[in-house]
């Protein structure tokens, strides 16, 4: 469920696409314009996320998957009241990252769901994608993280498996914005980013004041000169964005 009202966006790609220069470039464009943002990542920086982090080669299937998981409940801790404050959360990583991964690693999709779709939820996906042999000269001229960027034609494969989770997610009605980094600056990678995420702020915003108008409506019947019924659509809109935590549309 998306808790509060700031944003939580995942940053999500395949291994040295640009992932954590995405996140922390859009970190700080966001503050430059005066927003409130909170960079962070996955696995995150506790034991339990670095039992995940290091231990690729150790851990794997649904072991990994599960390890993955916990960590990313845990995560909700910090999350949870960074989105209460009305923060926009930037994770580098998140849930496309195991629907991809584990899965490439042997997992079902549907057991890697099970494990995740009672953490909350994003706002929004942005899938950083590119040219797989692009991203092979970067992992390269960087170096490889995990076994899952060692193995050769790792990046081809990895490019599938995300695009992939993307479709996954679209379906069970997540938000996703795909980014292709191939031939684009990291700078401009980041303006893109940010120019959707302050477009989603602005709509939450404008959806927020539509309900505070209707409980208006509701509380004081004729005080914006009309008759007070509550539309089936104004009723629907509570209870869809806020009421079961589902995923917000497309
Ligand atoms: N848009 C870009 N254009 C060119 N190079 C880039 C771009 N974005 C990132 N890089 C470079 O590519 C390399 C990988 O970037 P980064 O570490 O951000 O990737 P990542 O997706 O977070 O990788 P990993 O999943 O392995 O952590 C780095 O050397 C970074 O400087
Ligand atoms: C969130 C997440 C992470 N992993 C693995 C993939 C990598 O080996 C590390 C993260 O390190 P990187 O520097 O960001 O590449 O954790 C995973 O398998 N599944 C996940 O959901």
């Amino acid at each position: 469920m998306t808790a509060g009202r700031g944003l939580l966006v995942a940053i999500e790609g395949p291994g040295g696409v640009g992932k954590s220069t995405a996140t922390a470039l859009v970190t700080r464009l966001l503050k430059s314009e005066g927003l409130p943002a909170l960079a962070t990542r996955e696995p995150t920086d506790t034991d339990l996320g670095n039992l995940a982090r290091h231990g690729t080669d150790e851990y794997q299937g649904e072991a990994m998957a599960c390890l993955i998981a916990a960590d990313r409940f845990m995560h909700g801790e910090e999350i949870r009241p960074a989105l209460e404050r009305g923060e926009i959360v930037v994770c580098d990583r998140y849930i496309a990252s195991s629907l991809a991964l584990q899965c490439m690693d042997g997992v079902d999709q549907e057991f890697v769901w099970l494990l995740n779709e009672r953490v909350i939820q994003p706002d929004l996906t942005v899938m950083v994608s590119g040219q797989p042999d692009v991203i092979e000269a970067r992992l390269a001229a960087r170096g490889a993280h995990s076994r899952y960027e060692r193995a050769d034609g790792s990046s081809h494969v990895e490019c599938a498996y995300f695009a992939e989770a993307a479709k996954f997610l679209r379906k069970k009605g997540h938000r996703v914005l795909g980014v292709d980094a191939s031939h684009v600056p990291a700078e401009e990678v980041a303006r893109s980013i940010v120019a959707a995420i302050v477009r989603l702020r602005k709509d939450h915003q404008n959806h927020d004041a539509g309900r505070a108008d209707v409980q208006l409506e509701q509380s004081v019947p004729g005080a914006r000169g009309e008759a007070a019924p509550v539309s089936g659509a104004a009723a629907g809109v509570g209870a869809g964005a806020d009421g079961d935590g589902a995923q917000r549309g497309v």
